[in-house]
């Protein structure tokens, strides 16, 4: 394999983020630029990417009706991104939210697998729609450019039978209805790091928090998926953004005999729930924090609530807990939040350092708490980049 370049493309909820890597013949990578479009939907939607070094190669707001859906932001990224990469690439890696029951690991996606994925769409129409427009059209018109799809519910194949079961008949279980887990690619990379960075942890039971727009926690033992918050859909577990976590089945219910048809109901608990919808503010922390009003206070009281009472219910299921892990948007950055979920630790032996939490710290737990506490940037699009690499050599696209 001679020096290849790949791309990443990762459409999130309400961001587009992406990276280029140059792969060695001996298929190790280097990061060339990383970006995203952020507040997709928004009013002030902003392009920003940074060189291998970090320097800033581009800050550019956009006019809120220039990204207020993913197609036009995608539009909008793509030809800033074809002038960045100065020639195509040699292969592009792909985040797909949703891989249903039969893909469980990464694959080259071709027209079949791309039907496949479609059918996904209703079970997470914020993001598998989004995910799949790209490869679509790079399909239609590069066909020969290898494209690889890599999943979030993945790394949850691991997970026992138990803890797939919603408690309905056998019957809907067998059609596939059943909890599947999501943001696996972030869980796959955070397991990696764990040995580097928090070995007294990475063979015990940890919780990993992902609390980005979407929100979910994860339940790992020896690195790998036992549990996960959320299920079927990427609707289910903790709060998010614009999502409510968990919700009690019998209102969607309550809606429907309301009158409220299936489109509304979808677009009421994909956009204008969760954070926005508690505070009817925004869905975005640091806009949270920085509010005096009640309506703030209340939603990441909620947030930092659920948000406990679920790595309650993960450590039940594992037994015990050996270390906690924040990750994504929130996790990495919002200490205010971290802090106020640890607050609700306690009894589970988590005593913050303020200063390490303050300070983002790899490690912010104090030197006397009884679990240790981390935060671990996570790395969605790396994790992409080694798929794309392995899964083009095992197919023998890549000598
Ligand atoms: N400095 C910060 N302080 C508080 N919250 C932040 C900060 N930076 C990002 N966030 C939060 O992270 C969220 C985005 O998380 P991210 O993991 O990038 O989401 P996604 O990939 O789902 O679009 C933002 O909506 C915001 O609430
Ligand atoms: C699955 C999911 O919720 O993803 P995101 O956090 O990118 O919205
Ligand atoms: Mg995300």
């Amino acid at each position: 394999m001679t020096g290849r370049t790949i791309l990443v493309l990762n459409a999130g909820s309400s961001s587009i983020k992406f990276q280029l890597y140059d792969a060695t013949a001996e298929g190790r990578l280097t990061r060339r630029f990383k970006g995203r479009l952020e507040g997709i939907g928004s009013a002030r939607p902003r392009l920003l990417a940074w060189d291998g070094a970090g320097a800033v190669l581009e800050d550019r707001g956009f006019r809120p009706e220039e990204a207020d859906e993913v197609e036009e932001a995608q539009a909008a990224i793509g030809g800033w991104l074809v002038g960045a990469m100065g020639g195509p690439p040699d292969a592009i890696g792909h985040r797909v939210v949703h891989g249903g029951a039969d893909y469980t690991a990464p694959v080259l996606a071709d027209a079949a697998v791309l039907a496949a994925l479609e059918a996904l769409s209703p079970l997470a129409p914020l993001h598998q729609p989004h995910n799949l427009a790209p490869i679509r059209s790079i399909l239609r018109r590069r066909p020969e450019l290898p494209q690889v799809a890599c999943f979030d519910t993945a790394f949850h194949a691991t997970m026992p039978d138990l803890a797939r079961r919603f408690a309905i008949p056998e019957a809907l279980h067998a059609r596939g209805i059943r909890r599947y887990g999501f943001h696996g690619l972030s869980y796959e990379y955070i397991a990696g790091r764990l040995p580097e960075v928090a070995p007294e942890i990475a063979r015990g039971r940890v919780i990993v928090a992902h609390l980005g727009s979407g929100c979910s926690a994860c339940a790992m033992v020896d690195g790998r998926s036992v549990q996960s918050t959320m299920g079927f859909s990427a609707l289910d577990g903790l709060p998010m953004g614009t999502r409510p976590g968990q919700l009690d089945a019998g209102v969607v219910l309550h809606l429907c005999r309301d009158g409220m048809g299936a489109a509304a109901i979808e677009h009421l608990l994909y956009h204008r729930c969760g954070l926005l919808g508690l505070s009817g503010i925004s869905a975005d922390v640091r806009e949270l924090l920085a509010s005096p009003a009640p309506g703030a206070r209340l939603a990441l009281d909620y947030f930092a609530d659920r948000t406990a009472q679920a790595f309650g219910a993960l450590a039940a299921a594992m037994g015990g807990l050996d270390g906690i892990v924040f990750t994504a948007g929130v996790g990495e950055n919002a200490a205010p939040v971290r802090a106020m979920i640890a607050a609700r630790c306690a009894w589970l032996g988590v005593v913050l350092d303020e200063a390490r939490n303050a300070a983002h710290a790899p490690r912010i737990s104090a030197d006397g708490s009884r679990l240790p506490v981390h935060v671990i940037p996570t790395d969605e699009e790396g994790m992409v980049a080694r798929h794309v690499v392995e899964v083009l050599r095992r197919e023998g696209r890549w000598a």
